[in-house]
């Protein structure tokens, strides 16, 4: 397939085009926000890797931009990850077969960076898996009853507090390392998935706080949490939106992201959210699906948990993705992968790796172990969601024994998630 006839490809190498591309994107992303606000604010676009499809007389038809980010967790690792965003397609454009034509660009083009995954978020959870992403991690959004019960943890009572206005100059240093160190927990096992704001846009992008984007709520406002000798141990950032029914007051805690090195601060900056006046919840989410307030909450029932999928991965360059990351327990298994759009990843592969270890990854012709599709091997990647599940409906197929070593050894002991979208 080919773009369109009378259409081209563009790169947007700066923001030159910037007005013209937020009013393009007004058209695949409806927005209330005046253009002059949002011409003011930090798009998060990553200009430079970011492309457009334009008429022959230069009006903007789609586009598409990737964030190159070299330190993302995968299980036991950070690996480069190019990272699809800013993904539209103008409504007079749209099922003519652009977006596949953008996706087969993303991909060669993150290939030649040396980046042998791809992942993004998805505004419908639809559109993606068609071009080999699977779901890879959950999310789950909670809203907590004001006052709900947590479970004792020592040491949370003598950690000091301190709440202030967001300042994204002072402040934004500091939680970007709170932020990174909680990449390692617990116990340097890591979170896969727990991208950083690793580069300057998406820095400038999640440290802002203009009014126009508050919708109606007060400014941010951060509560630190510092142990006995001052140091910084976790950081909530949150908005109160105040609404009164009645007389009552019905206001609501709108967490940004909460971030505890540690349960006792995990506990003291919950406590203090759960036991703000006038507030009636706390809204929280997206959180990754065993956050410690799961754990915390004596009754994680009442604060409402929804699901919804988080990070999809598209692994794109099969041998060098599964030598990356690391695996849960010795495994020595051939896979049958089945890729439509990239024929290199297609065939039958050996993977041999011990207990928390790197992977040899060898092309063979001997007999299978499983059966599956490249849209699979990128569900599992970051180790949450498991071959054996996959193999209960019908999407990886081989006998017992090695499909229940694979998945074991796939997996991960902490959940894959992330704590914002981008
Ligand atoms: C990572 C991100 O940035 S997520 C943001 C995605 N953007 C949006 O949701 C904005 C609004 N939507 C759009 O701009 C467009 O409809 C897009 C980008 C979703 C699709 O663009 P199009 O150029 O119309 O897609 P294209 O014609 O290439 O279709 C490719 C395939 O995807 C399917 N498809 C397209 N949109 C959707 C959708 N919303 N849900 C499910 N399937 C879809 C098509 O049916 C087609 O399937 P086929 O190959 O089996 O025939």
């Amino acid at each position: 397939m080919a773009l369109p006839a009378g259409t081209r490809l563009v790169a947007l190498d700066t923001a030159d085009r910037l007005e013209e591309v937020l009013r393009f994107d007004a058209w695949t992303f409806p927005t209330g926000t005046p253009l002059a606000d949002r011409v003011a604010t930090e798009s998060g676009i990553p200009w430079g890797r970011a492309w457009a499809v334009e008429t022959l007389d230069g009006d903007l038809r789609a586009m598409y931009g990737c964030h190159g980010l070299r330190r993302f967790p995968v299980p036991g690792a950070v690996v480069p990850v190019g990272w699809l965003t800013w993904v539209g397609v103008h409504p007079v454009a749209r099922r003519q077969g652009i977006l596949r034509e953008l996706i087969s660009h993303h991909f060669a083009d993150c290939l030649a960076r040396g980046e042998a995954v791809s992942g993004l978020n998805a505004a419908e959870a639809a559109i993606y898996g068609r071009f080999g992403y699977g779901q890879a991690s959950t999310q789950v959004s909670l809203t907590v009853p004001r006052g709900a019960a947590l479970r004792d943890v020592a040491g949370s009572s003598e950690l000091s507090l301190e709440m202030r206005e967001w300042d994204p100059e002072r402040d934004g240093p500091v939680v970007e390392a709170l932020h990174a160190a909680y990449a390692q927990l617990p116990a340097g096992l890591g979170r896969p998935g727990w991208a950083t704001w690793e580069t300057p846009t998406l820095r400038k992008y999640v440290d802002q706080d203009p009014p126009a984007l508050r919708g109606g709520q007060e400014p941010q406002r951060l509560v630190l949490v510092r142990d006995g000798a001052g140091e910084l141990r976790g950081y909530a950032r949150f908005r109160r939106k105040p609404e009164w029914q009645l007389n009552v007051p019905r206001s609501s805690v709108q967490l940004r992201d909460i971030v505890a090195l540690d349960p006792a601060a995990a506990h003291r900056l919950w406590s203090v959210l759960l036991d703000l006046d006038l507030m009636a919840t706390v809204a929280a989410g997206p959180l990754a699906s065993d956050d410690p307030i799961l754990s915390l909450l004596v009754d994680a029932r009442a604060a409402l948990p929804t699901t919804n999928d988080m990070q999809w991965i598209r692994i794109l360059d099969l041998p060098r993705a599964l030598a990356e990351r690391r695996y849960a327990a010795p495994v020595d298994v051939v896979l049958e992968v089945t890729d439509a759009l990239i024929p290199a990843n297609a065939g039958r592969w050996r993977v041999v790796a011990d207990a928390f270890g790197h992977a040899a990854v060898t092309r063979v012709d001997t007999e299978q172990d499983l059966r599956l599709d490249i849209r699979e091997l990128g569900s599992a990647h970051l180790g949450s969601t498991s071959l054996a599940a996959l193999a209960q409906a019908g999407l990886v197929r081989g006998t017992a024994e090695p499909l229940a070593r694979a998945a074991v050894a796939w997996s991960w002991p902490v959940a894959a998630g992330v704590d914002w979208v981008f």
